[in-house]
């Protein structure tokens, strides 16, 4: 099976990386000119607290800088940031074969559309990461965060399911991709309220302002969801509707009712605070904006999420990893004074 992977930053690289050298697993990396450099000429070096470190050597896959070295995939991971999609499809279409197996392992909820619009002869699949990864160091990435990776539950995508069991990575196949997305959503709200509070994601989620803000925009999505009929996935212990309300127990008994979702390394951070510390733009209007769109169209607000969006948007304007620190009650201060 010949597997491209489009975007090969954080996502990208720990997932081609960790399929590289599977039985007949042929992988090919894209991503930008200088991350390139590095992969082949170092490798790649993945971490995780929960298996040994996996070195790959540069010659265990091949790595590029366009979208032509995806033909002749039978698979290609899209992994690049959602605002990316349409222009990296866009690059994919004139290479890839129809029939092509390409899947989203994007956050957000529109990636897979997009690419149904743009590769309309090819089957797109909708992909789930639900742990972080970080870049380190350039060429060295880690995971901080456990979980399966999810996938539609659809024959094509049956040999990257097995590729990805058979490298380590817990996988399942779903049917109800549409209703685990939303229930990533959820999760991701907290994006935004990691990336401007400085701070790792335990030490964030172990701080009870910190949760509240996202108990806060957690509540409005509930709320808009209601109103379009979904019902999210749950994807953990506790029921979606439970969440808010665990989020805003006080510090001790948080601690002890929500063991596994503090189960992180302390020094995992969200993808978006990577973002800010790098200069980029954010992927915020795909998380927080989604909400604020959906209550839109149902009539009702989302106070919170639009507030935290716009500070996020602020950051975003600061030179890279200079956005400023905001502690948990001013946070939350700034966003109650919007609700
Ligand atoms: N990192 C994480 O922990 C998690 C991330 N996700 C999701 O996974 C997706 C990927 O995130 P992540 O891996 O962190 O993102 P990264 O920014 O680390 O990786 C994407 C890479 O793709 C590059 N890229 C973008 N467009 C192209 C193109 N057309 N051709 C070649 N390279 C391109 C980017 O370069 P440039 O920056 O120059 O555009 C970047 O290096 C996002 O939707 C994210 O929300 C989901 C779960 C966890
Ligand atoms: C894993 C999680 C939920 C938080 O780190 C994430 O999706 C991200 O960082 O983008």
């Amino acid at each position: 099976m010949r597997i491209a992977v489009m975007g090969a930053g954080s996502i990208g690289c720990h997932l081609g990386g960790h399929l590289a050298g599977q039985g007949d697993v042929e992988v090919t990396l894209i991503g930008r000119p200088a991350a390139m450099a590095v992969v082949a000429e170092q490798g790649l070096t993945l971490t995780s607290g929960r298996r040994e470190p996996l070195h790959v050597s540069p010659g265990a896959l091949t790595v590029a800088a366009d979208a032509s070295a995806a033909a002749g995939a039978d698979v290609v991971l899209v992994t690049v940031k959602s605002d990316g999609t349409r222009a990296a499809a866009r690059e994919l279409a004139p290479h890839l074969a129809p029939g092509t197996v390409v899947v989203s392992f994007q956050n957000g909820l529109h990636n897979a559309a997009v690419l149904r619009e743009e590769l309309p002869r090819q089957t797109v699949l909708t992909g789930m990461v639900p742990y972080n990864v970080l870049q380190t160091e350039p060429g060295r990435f880690h995971q901080g965060t456990g979980g399966a990776l999810m996938l539609d539950d659809d024959v094509l995508g049956a040999p990257l399911v097995a590729a990805l069991a058979a490298s380590g990575l817990r996988v399942q196949a779903r049917a109800d991709m549409r209703e685990v997305q939303y229930a990533k959503l959820l999760m991701n709200l907290n994006n935004a309220v990691n990336a401007l509070s400085g701070v790792p994601l335990r030490a964030q989620l172990g701080d009870r302002s910190y949760r509240s803000c996202l108990a806060l925009c957690q509540r409005e999505a509930l709320t808009a969801f209601h109103a379009e009929g979904i019902r999210p996935a749950q994807l953990g212990a506790v029921k979606p509707a439970l969440m808010p309300p665990l989020l805003r127990l006080p510090d001790a008994v948080f601690t002890r009712a929500a063991k596994a979702m503090l189960a992180i390394d302390a020094t995992a951070r969200s993808s978006m605070w990577e973002d800010l510390q790098r200069g980029r733009l954010t992927e915020v209007d795909s998380l927080q904006g989604e909400i604020v769109a959906l209550a839109g169209r149902h009539g009702l607000t989302a106070p919170a999420n639009a507030r935290l969006a716009a500070l996020v948007h602020e950051a975003e304007q600061a030179p890279a990893g200079t956005a400023r620190a905001w502690s948990g009650p001013d946070l939350l201060a700034a966003l109650r004074a919007h609700g």
